[in-house]
């Protein structure tokens, strides 16, 4: 059934290879197609190790408990990290350990099934949900070496459960209540950034965490000597209001673009990874900005993450906030949802940014 409330036109993709299966067997690998995942040289240099910066940790515990020294401590935390860092980690955040565990064997478990039975999960020409890939959008772009598995997890009424795999048998139940939980997270903190902006009605900014959608991706272990000149996932903002990100292992390969240099990010253990999305930075009238990042991969280890995007519902506005803008000027257009996604379409097929597209001129 078509639904009017979620973008299923989002990210349809061209066809192209399963990475996974590509990868397990690299000496079919025709240069031609090799060619398309090869990258010209870096324009960004990595960050030296001896240089590299931590991101902020934020205690979600100590945000939200009783003691008010504390949470004004951690508040001024979220507020550097949110205008500094637009990444922070969320440690205490209260989702159960197991339930964090199930979710990553679950995905594991997934990413494990033969072929055959992940496609039957797969993508529907011009639909983001399912097994697949996103923003495939001409035969000239560069491929990102990964799978991903995406899914529309919050409100209930916008899941396809068809796309919900029986296998693992683990899969839904645990999905389901990782998912109620990260929601619970976000909310939370957004309306924490409520308060640090001066934002009078809280739900002005929770109601970006109203629809969540969760994008697993798989980086196979890339062979050499192409790992250097491969991305696992191209350098992009997330277009959306807060993501929160669980790494499954403990392979390295997410960097964020801080001071001009890519910025390896080691999430501690237990930690859901945040950062803030294009909608915030409109929302808050470019106050937080949503930072650019990527993933690399690694010649001898797969990688898995899972994030969870948070968003508005359909037939809502997104704009700069009233409450922040006061006597400034807004410096973002105001759009609804449903053209927001449009843009976050096309700035994708012409290559340019969508802040750009939103941004006053
Ligand atoms: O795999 C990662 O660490 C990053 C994933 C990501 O940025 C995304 O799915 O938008
Ligand atoms: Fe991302």
């Amino acid at each position: 059934m078509e639904d009017a409330t979620m973008p299923r036109n989002l990210g349809g993709s061209l066809p192209v290879p399963n990475v996974q299966d590509l990868a397990g067997r690299p000496e079919d690998l025709p240069p031609t197609l090799l060619n398309r995942y090869l990258r010209p040289e870096p324009t960004l240099p990595d960050a030296p190790a001896d240089e590299q910066e931590h991101v902020p940790v934020v205690d979600f515990a100590r945000l939200f408990g009783q003691e008010e020294e504390a949470r004004a401590e951690e508040a001024a935390r979220l507020r550097m990290a949110c205008e500094d860092w637009g990444f922070f980690q969320v440690v205490n955040h209260g989702v159960p350990e197991e339930t964090m565990e199930e979710m990553k064997r679950s995905v594991m478990g997934f990413f494990a099934l033969p072929l055959p039975e992940k496609q039957a999960l797969a993508q529907e020409p011009g639909g983001i949900e399912g097994y697949g890939q996103a923003f495939v959008v001409s035969e000239e772009q560069k491929l990102d070496w990964a799978d991903m598995f995406y899914l529309v997890t919050q409100p209930p009424s916008y899941r396809h459960l068809r796309l919900w795999p029986s296998n693992p048998s683990t899969f839904k139940d645990c999905l389901e209540s990782y998912s109620a939980e990260v929601q619970r997270v976000a909310r939370e903190l957004l309306g924490a950034m409520a308060g640090n902006l001066g934002v009078r009605d809280p739900t002005d900014m929770t109601r970006l965490a109203e629809v969540q959608a969760m994008r697993m991706n798989y980086y196979p272990r890339c062979p050499e000597p192409h790992a250097d000149r491969v991305l696992g996932l191209s350098p992009h903002s997330d277009a959306t209001g807060l993501t929160l990100l669980l790494q499954v292992g403990s392979v390295a390969g997410l960097q964020i673009r801080r001071n001009g240099r890519w910025l390896p990010v080691s999430p501690l253990p237990g930690a859901l990874l945040a950062n803030v999305g294009d909608v915030v930075e409109v929302f808050t009238n470019g106050k937080y900005k949503s930072v650019e990042h990527r993933a690399v991969v690694n010649p001898r280890q797969e990688r898995m993450s899972i994030a969870a995007f948070h968003s508005g519902k359909y037939g809502t506005t997104y704009g700069p906030l009233e409450d922040v803008v006061r006597d400034q000027e807004p410096r973002y257009r105001s759009v609804s949802v449903e053209d927001f996604y449009k843009l976050v379409v096309s700035t994708k097929l012409d290559g340019k940014k969508i802040m750009d597209a939103m941004k006053i001129t």
